[in-house]
């Protein structure tokens, strides 16, 4: 038997009455909506779901201030992070939203109707309050309290929902299971004893280790159960994570290990969250949980100490063990013995014997390098999996923007670098000329600084999407302003990597350069607001390269731009 779930009963709001779905689902089309934030989407899942049971709704001011102040609902049940629906103020108004009114809840991603809420009170946030009380902190360091101070509006909505659709998903979709659908996995798999184990980081063989220790010590079957809503910012996308999962799946005895996905928005609260999350596996039917070192721990505070102390949740956890109903299975954090080649806690270690641990930075900075990832810290295919999602330089884009005058010979370096980055294989090469980008892009546009910023942006955004794709791209636009520019390269530089270079030939040798005779007209005045002539051009003060094809052959600018890109590692041994 599954272990029940808190409160005694599993508060799963779906509807199964198909006229009385219908019903609400044409009501919802007719009533004042929110389109919810993406915290908001993941919590109201949940509450759907029965995976927040015993809540009904989002938190009303009783329940808001009695979870903040004493870690319970009103009623008493254990509850340690307010869930609640945040609205501007003025946005509120504007829906004529008071007590006894009703709201459609949608889906930030596709705009579906997911619920009703039916409001019975409408009160203020007390930020600071909820940030000493809850987080214990009003350090901005701490992800929850710059989300507090920074995202979460001003006015709370409190009342039951009802559910109209289930929010839809495109990725992973059999493996993200209801606490009702993990609860008839463990019945027809025959599990009546399962440890949880929640996670956001990628897992590697210790943790593969613990999972098996914690299942031996109890005679229980695990469940992996990593989050994949919303983590700590900065953390491994949910798509690699889940990847990782997949792989280290086989890796348990057959029939022990079942993997399953989270839908939760983690606030990073250390002992608060640890409680939470071991309400909610509860809800999921789990039997046992896992409490490691540092669980849910936010990182260090603004003067560089740790919020959270290392087994702080633990013993918060602990505290509670009686009412939470779901044994916690607390560890030390495992570390690798080479010499006998197995994991231990870190606690049962002997003095004297030798520990090995590879540190999560220490880790990025291996993937970053391409440095080896040793058998012992993760299997192969694990580390396969991160580093196709952290390619080394050799593996990602990258734009080299040429800015200058028009017949400053910016295209003829454009066609010959196109060329030698052809030789150089191992990535699509494209060329976004000037003359180009204004036929295929920018046909509408003229030459006044706004349409020439318009331009430019396009030939950014173009680049950007290239460079994300591991794309090789050359832009040579004239780009005659400096914002401009620093837009482009700030967009591109968060895709891969970005080179700026000036093609600084004098006006007049650009002028004797022109066969095509535009100059002549632009100074004849038969062309206005001609780049040179009658317009400005902002000379570039952070170029990685000035070239001037009067004074150096286009065979050795193509040369040091190719050194460029060889030095930082985008080309050469790959
Ligand atoms: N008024 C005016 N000013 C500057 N350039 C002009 C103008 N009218 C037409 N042209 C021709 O348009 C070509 C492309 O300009 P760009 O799109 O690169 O300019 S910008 O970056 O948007 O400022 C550019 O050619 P290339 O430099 O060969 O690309 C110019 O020859």
């Amino acid at each position: 038997m599954a272990n029940s779930p808190h409160g005694g009963v599993l508060k799963d709001l779906y509807i199964r009455d198909e006229p009385l779905k219908a019903t609400l689902q044409a009501e919802a089309e007719t009533l004042p909506h929110v389109v919810l934030t993406e915290r908001q989407l993941c919590d109201l899942e949940l509450i759907l779901n029965g995976g927040f049971s015993p809540l009904q709704g989002f938190h009303t001011q009783a329940e808001y201030t009695s979870v903040v102040t004493t870690s319970r609902l009103p009623s008493g049940a254990l509850w340690t992070i307010p869930i609640y629906l945040d609205i501007d103020r003025a946005h509120l108004d504007t829906l004529g939203a008071v007590p006894g009114s009703r709201l459609t809840l949608r889906d930030p991603r596709d705009d579906q109707p997911l619920a009703i809420i039916t409001i019975s009170d409408i009160y203020t946030v007390d930020r600071t309050q909820e940030a000493l009380q809850v987080y214990g902190t009003t350090d901005e360091a701490h992800p929850a309290v710059h989300y507090l101070r920074h995202n979460t509006r001003d006015t709370l909505v409190g009342g039951d929902v009802q559910a109209v659709n289930a929010p839809q998903h495109y990725d992973y979709v059999a493996i993200r299971r209801s606490p009702n659908e993990v609860r008839q996995l463990f019945k027809k798999l025959n599990w009546t004893r399962v440890v949880a184990f929640q996670t956001r980081n990628p897992m590697h063989r210790a943790h593969r280790e613990l999972t098996v220790r914690a299942a031996r010590m109890r005679h229980a079957n695990v469940l992996i159960q990593p989050v994949v809503g919303l983590t700590k910012p900065g953390d491994i996308d949910h798509f690699t994570r889940v990847r990782v999962y997949q792989a280290i799946m086989p890796k348990y005895p057959n029939g022990m290990a079942q993997l399953s996905l989270l839908p939760l928005a983690m606030r990073m609260g250390g002992p608060r969250e640890a409680v939470w999350h071991a309400i909610i596996r509860k809800n999921f039917g789990a039997t046992h949980f896992i409490v490691g070192r540092d669980h849910a721990g936010p990182g260090s505070n603004s003067q560089g100490v740790d919020f959270y102390g290392p087994y702080e949740a633990q013993d918060l956890v602990l505290k509670y063990r009686d009412e939470l109903d779901i044994e916690v299975v607390p560890f030390q954090m495992l570390t690798y013995l080479p010499d006998t080649d197995e994991y231990q806690p870190i606690n049962e270690v002997a003095e004297g014997v030798k520990t090995l641990n590879i540190s999560g930075t220490e880790l990025r900075r291996r993937l970053k390098t391409g440095a080896p990832i040793p058998e012992w810290f993760s299997y192969p295919e694990v580390v396969r999996i991160l580093r196709e999602a952290n390619p080394p330089r050799d593996h990602q884009g990258f734009t080299v923007f040429l800015t200058g005058l028009h017949a400053s010979g910016k295209e003829s370096i454009a066609r010959a670098l196109q060329v030698a980055l052809n030789q150089e294989g191992g990535r699509s090469v494209s060329l976004l000329l000037g003359e180009t980008i204004r036929q295929e892009l920018s046909s509408e546009l003229g030459y006044t600084k706004r349409e020439r910023d318009i331009n430019v942006a396009r030939i950014g955004f173009v680049a950007a999407e290239l460079t994300r794709s591991g794309a090789a791209c050359i832009a040579a636009p004239i780009a005659p302003y400096d914002e401009a520019r620093q837009q482009v390269r700030k967009q591109v530089a968060r895709a891969g990597g970005f080179y700026l270079v000036h093609v600084a030939t004098p006006l007049e040798a650009c002028i004797k350069n022109d066969r095509a005779g535009v100059y002549a007209r632009a100074i004849a005045g038969d062309i206005k607001g001609f780049t040179g002539i009658d317009d400005v051009y902002e000379a570039p003060s952070n170029a990685d390269l000035v070239a001037d094809v009067t004074k150096t052959s286009i065979s050795q600018i193509v040369h040091e731009i190719i050194l460029l890109l060889e030095r930082d590692g985008y080309i050469g041994d790959r």
